[in-house]
């Protein structure tokens, strides 16, 4: 019988092997992204009076992680569904991600942005979905969406590839933002939490 320590390390090699194919396929994705319409959020954020951020279950993680970050940058920003976050408005921005594109509190949450004359921003992994038929900017992200479970474009369970796309886009995009606003990084983390 295989001992503790042979089953020890065969798990940890595997899990190994794991992380690097993960790794892997982020790089992929990283390459495989039309980075044309990045541009266009970068500019949406810069003029927009207040940003929203949406997105549910592990994309909703990865988005609250953006969050922090563009408050880290001094901007007027809310996760949609705390309960401080006030009504959406003309001149605000509606930052949306849904790997499948059909959650339908995300979907309703765009119809609303756009009722009022924001602007809304999607990232999803379907180019015909009803949150990227009513962005006005869509950025394609080509993961896995959560039912693909073929395999064909991710190893990793339902939307995994897709939420991890979210949270490293979203860091690039605010290293942009970071770089082009030049505050001293003393300064965003004044804004950091003090009561943590
Ligand atoms: O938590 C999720 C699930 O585990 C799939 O990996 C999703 O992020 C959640 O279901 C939201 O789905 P999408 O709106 O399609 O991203």
């Amino acid at each position: 019988m295989e001992s503790t320590n042979q089953s020890n390390r065969n798990n940890g090699a595997a899990i190994k092997a794991h992380l690097v194919k993960i790794i892997q396929e982020n790089s992929l994705l990283a390459e495989a992204i039309d980075y044309h319409y990045f541009g266009e959020l970068i500019r949406n954020i810069n003029k927009a009076s207040a940003i929203f951020l949406i997105a549910s279950g592990r994309s909703g993680f990865a988005m609250r992680s953006v969050a922090m970050r563009l408050m880290h940058l001094g901007l007027r920003v809310y996760f949609v569904g705390e309960t401080t976050t006030p009504a959406i408005q003309k001149g605000d921005l509606l930052w949306a991600a849904s790997g499948s594109g059909t959650t339908s509190t995300i979907v309703k949450a765009a119809q609303k942005a756009k009722q009022v004359g924001a602007r809304v921003i999607a990232m999803t992994t379907n180019v015909s979905s009803s949150l990227a038929g009513l962005a006005d900017v869509h950025m394609l992200i080509p993961a896995a969406e959560k039912k693909d479970h073929n395999g064909a474009k991710s190893i990793q369970y339902a939307g995994s590839l897709f939420e991890q796309a979210v949270l490293l886009l979203g860091d690039a995009i605010f290293t942009e933002l970071w770089k082009l606003y030049g505050t001293p990084a003393e300064e965003l983390w004044k804004r950091h939490a003090n009561m943590e």
